[in-house]
């Protein structure tokens, strides 16, 4: 069992903020972590590894790493902290990254193995491509066998399909190891396929704290399609009109009325609903 209860004042962009995040995260569980931009989902994560200072209690079963009185160093917590920029050594081949944190070169082995990357370990890290160099990051952090991963948005920068394939090997990692892990994410498909709790942060408070199911669906069941989307153009094609919307990674093409094309403005968010009670799913 994780129990966090810290406190720090940030300069947040409207002034002072308060980080103040009270949390219990049992051993196992996959936390997503989500808010807007400058929550303090990423300072957060740095005050867990020890990066940053905070004041309140961090404790680990029955290990203290802050109290009043007390921090543990950087080195000594045992976390696993993936970024969105790999932080791989340069000079280090990839195996000599993972064996950089501890010696055991069998888990190195098995690690690479499962992320399939068993073929490049004795490559240089800038000659890999940025999907590879992540699974090297996520090997690296799980390597002295962490009571915590901790991971900034890992994916953000690969496209969509390498985000797929990692997602299903954090997966993978995570059935395996069984590690706690804290992962920020902005992306709902994400959240929903990896996590078991998602928790959003709003301004340095917790402002929703439960399953993504609860918190990401939002049709609870009746027979609709719903989607939100961004409305990018709307055409006019003989006499109707053709709203361009962009839903996630796809390009949806939705006739509209006259009404609608009127009141409706490039870059609006909006639904697009429809009842469909027999829908047809094809691979
Ligand atoms: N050590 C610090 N002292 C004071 N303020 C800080 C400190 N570190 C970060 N901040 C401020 O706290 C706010 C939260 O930053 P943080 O990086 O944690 O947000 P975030 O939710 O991770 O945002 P993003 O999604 O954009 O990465 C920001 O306004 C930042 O400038």
């Amino acid at each position: 069992m994780i129990k966090i209860n810290i406190q720090k004042q940030l300069h947040g962009s409207n002034g002072l903020m308060n980080l103040n995040v009270n949390l219990e995260i049992k051993q196992g569980e996959f936390v997503a972590l989500a808010g807007l931009s400058g929550s303090g989902k990423t300072t957060l994560l740095r005050i867990l590894a020890g990066l940053e200072e905070a004041s309140g209690i961090i404790k680990i079963n029955n290990s203290i790493w802050l109290d009043e009185k007390f921090s543990l160093s950087p080195q000594k917590r045992e976390i696993g902290f993936v970024f969105q920029d790999y932080a791989l050594f340069p000079n280090y081949t990839v195996l000599e990254n993972l064996l950089y944190v501890n010696k055991d070169i069998e888990l190195a082995n098995h690690l690479l193995k499962i992320t399939e990357l068993s073929e490049l370990k004795n490559r240089l890290p800038q000659t890999l491509s940025g999907g590879q160099k992540q699974r090297i990051s996520l090997c690296r952090a799980l390597m002295n066998r962490p009571k915590i991963l901790l991971m900034d948005e890992p994916l953000s920068a690969l496209d969509p399909s390498m985000r797929t394939k990692l997602q299903n090997e954090i997966l993978t990692l995570h059935k395996e190891f069984n590690t706690t892990t804290i992962m920020v994410s902005h992306d709902p498909s994400e959240i929903y396929r990896l996590s078991n709790r998602m928790v959003v942060l709003n301004n340095g408070q917790i402002i929703k704290d439960t399953t993504p199911k609860e918190a990401l669906l939002k049709t609870n069941g009746s027979a609709k399609f719903s989607f939100e989307g961004e409305l990018l153009d709307i055409i006019k094609v003989d006499v109707i009109y053709v709203a361009i919307i962009t839903i996630g990674q796809q390009l949806v093409e939705v006739v509209i009325g006259n009404e609608e094309a009127k009141n409706l403005k490039i870059g609006d968010i909006i639904n697009v609903s429809t009842k469909a009670f027999a829908p047809m799913v094809k691979q």
